[in-house]
């Protein structure tokens, strides 16, 4: 074995076919089971993207109908799974007690064990349905909040943020809240959605996938990123402290957050339609220093190393100012992202090899215990 049969982080390795999403660095695209993402995001609920996310293709009105009901059906917080939430400090990052409450479901469910595709459909869409509650709840009790219960007169983005926030806000801060919901939802075989498919491939539960999806996702090098590139806001202050600020944490080998991507090397493909929905909501709320926060530091990143945004860095902003909490941040893209981790969890499942690397060991030469 020779130093270039060494894949560190597997960079460049095609290690299975999907038929879920295509991400084409070099048209700078991104498919969802064929369709670009810019026309969902431009023209489907989030609902009809989870559903074509599942099945393939786009709902007929009465496949929509349907589904709709399940998911409404099934919104309310679980007592038991609120039990499990109460019981978790308020001093643990909302990752870990969404982490614990998506275990807490698993715990729950008699048909855990059970893989059909049925079976499994039916836990992703109660996952699907309970994750708002969770993320919902658990920024309210840090606020001294209430529990808020689901309205099923709303639709899914409408209802996530009446129960975060008690008030269903203006239709351009839920239009926003919806194309990130869309933007956030699948991107291939990133780092969390292969853990997932690595723990499906053991023939394990749906549930532990999903429990180790979120921990993969937790990573400031992955989802992570979107509450780290809130604190770099925090940080630097105002637009004219940008560059300083950068010059400086590049000279400490910092990694500036919401930058660069595995994948894409000229932009992400995500990143113009999330702009722009920051872009509206900046002027819905009458926020011009964010922006002008924003840019500066996108210029210089892009001057000083040519490293352009990824989906987090758009995101991060937008979230702030719809008023989540920023440890919130990354159990949003949970909420989201559990769509395509189920999906590739059932097409992993569907056609199963157990996911085993090699590895060069680079240890001592073999020795023995002397008597
Ligand atoms: C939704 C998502 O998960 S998108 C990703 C979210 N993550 C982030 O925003 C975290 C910040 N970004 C990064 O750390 C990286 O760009 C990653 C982890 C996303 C991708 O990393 P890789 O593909 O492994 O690229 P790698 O780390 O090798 O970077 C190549 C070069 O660009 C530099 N670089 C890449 N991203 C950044 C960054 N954000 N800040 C500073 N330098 C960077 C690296 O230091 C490296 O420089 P070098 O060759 O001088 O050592
Ligand atoms: O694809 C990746 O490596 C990370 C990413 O952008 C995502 O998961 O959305």
């Amino acid at each position: 074995m020779t130093e270039s049969d060494i894949k560190k982080g597997l960079a460049g390795v095609v290690v299975d076919y999907t038929a879920v999403s295509k991400v084409n660095p070099e048209t700078n695209s991104l498919l969802y089971r064929g369709y670009p993402v810019q026309e969902l995001a431009a023209n489907c609920s989030f609902e009809q993207v989870a559903y074509l996310l599942w099945h393939g293709e786009l709902p007929t009105d009465a496949e929509l109908a349907a589904f709709v009901d399940v998911e409404r059906g099934q919104r309310a917080l679980d007592d038991n799974v609120r039990a499990v939430i109460d019981l978790t400090p308020k001093t643990a990052h909302p990752m870990d007690v969404l982490r614990t409450a998506v275990s807490a479901i698993g715990a729950n469910d008699p048909d855990a064990d059970v893989a059909t595709e049925e079976s499994n459909l039916n836990k992703a869409a109660r996952l699907y349905a309970q994750l708002p509650a969770i993320v919902a709840y658990d920024q309210r009790r840090r606020r001294g909040e209430d529990l808020v219960p689901p309205r099923d007169d709303l639709g899914y983005s409408e209802n996530f943020l009446w129960m975060t926030f008690g008030e269903v806000p203006a239709s351009v801060v839920v239009d926003a809240f919806t194309v990130s919901m869309i933007l956030y939802a699948e991107h291939s075989f990133n780092a969390s959605t292969f853990t997932a498919r690595v723990i499906t491939s053991t023939l394990s539960d749906l549930y532990s996938a999903v429990v180790g999806g979120v921990g993969a996702l937790k990573g400031p090098l992955h989802g992570g990123a979107n509450e780290a590139v809130m604190h770099t806001f925090d940080e630097i202050g105002t637009a004219d402290k940008a560059e300083a600020w950068l010059e400086d944490a590049l000279a400490t080998k910092r990694k500036i957050m919401g930058f660069g991507h595995r994948v894409y090397k000229n932009g992400d493909s995500r990143v113009p339609t999330m702009k722009a929905a920051l872009d509206t909501l900046v002027e819905h709320y009458d926020r011009p220093e964010m922006l002008e926060l924003y840019e500066t530091l996108e210029g210089a990143m892009g001057s000083r190393k040519n490293i352009k945004p990824n989906l987090d860095y758009p995101s991060g902003p937008a979230y702030n100012l719809m008023g989540f909490d920023t440890p919130t941040f990354t159990p949003l893209f949970v909420a989201s992202r559990i769509v395509g981790w189920t999906a590739h969890i059932m097409e992993q499942a569907a056609s199963n090899a157990l996911i085993r690397p090699l590895s060069a060991y680079n240890g001592p030469d073999e020795r023995h215990l002397t008597e």
